[in-house]
């Protein structure tokens, strides 16, 4: 039995007694945990799009499966994607903003990483990019979070070309 005490079931039918369901608590629930890579070469920034969204271009990653851990979550995205696997990550930022395709509020725990070797474009991907925060700032080309939040952010530590 759930801690809320606030309805009765007869049969399949809830019916509430008196205290409705807290619309913000059920909004709360609702936020997409996404792990993402944040690969950097000569200040440029490794992005990508995927065949569903093509014109869209965000940071390799994607959401964790089952039981998984955001290590294991990059590790396996990143063979998927790029067939490669990250070297050094390390948490860098958490972002929060809408999700670019399902348009959910996201968490995006951005690790910073290196490469075992260079990406190759993966079967669900439909192009991969390297950025200087000039084209980064294109408005119908990256991801919200990553346009508003993480391009700033690198730009301020010094990471990317200008
Ligand atoms: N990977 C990734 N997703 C991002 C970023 N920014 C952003 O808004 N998103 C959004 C796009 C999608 O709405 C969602 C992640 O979707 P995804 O398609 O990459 O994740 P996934 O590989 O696990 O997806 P799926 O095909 O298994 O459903 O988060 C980002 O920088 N990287």
């Amino acid at each position: 039995m759930s801690g809320r005490e606030d309805h009765v079931k007869y049969g399949s039918t809830p019916i509430h007694l008196g205290r409705a369901p807290d619309p913000l608590a059920v909004a709360d629930s609702v936020v997409l945990d996404v792990v993402a890579a944040a690969i950097l070469v000569d200040r440029r920034l490794l992005t990508v799009s995927k065949a569903v969204a093509a014109h869209v271009f965000y940071l390799p990653g994607g959401k964790p499966e089952a039981g998984e851990s955001h290590q294991q979550t990059l590790a396996r995205e990143l063979d998927e994607e790029l067939s490669a696997a990250p070297v050094d990550a390390q948490p860098y930022l958490v972002l929060s903003a809408p999700a670019a395709l399902e348009a959910i509020p996201m968490r995006l725990t951005v690790y910073r990483c290196d490469l075992t070797s260079p990406p190759r474009l993966g079967a669900e991907l439909a192009d991969l990019r390297w950025i200087s925060a000039v084209g980064l700032r294109a408005p119908d080309v990256l991801a919200p979070a990553l346009r508003d939040l993480l391009v700033p952010r690198l730009v301020q530590d010094g990471l990317l070309a200008d």
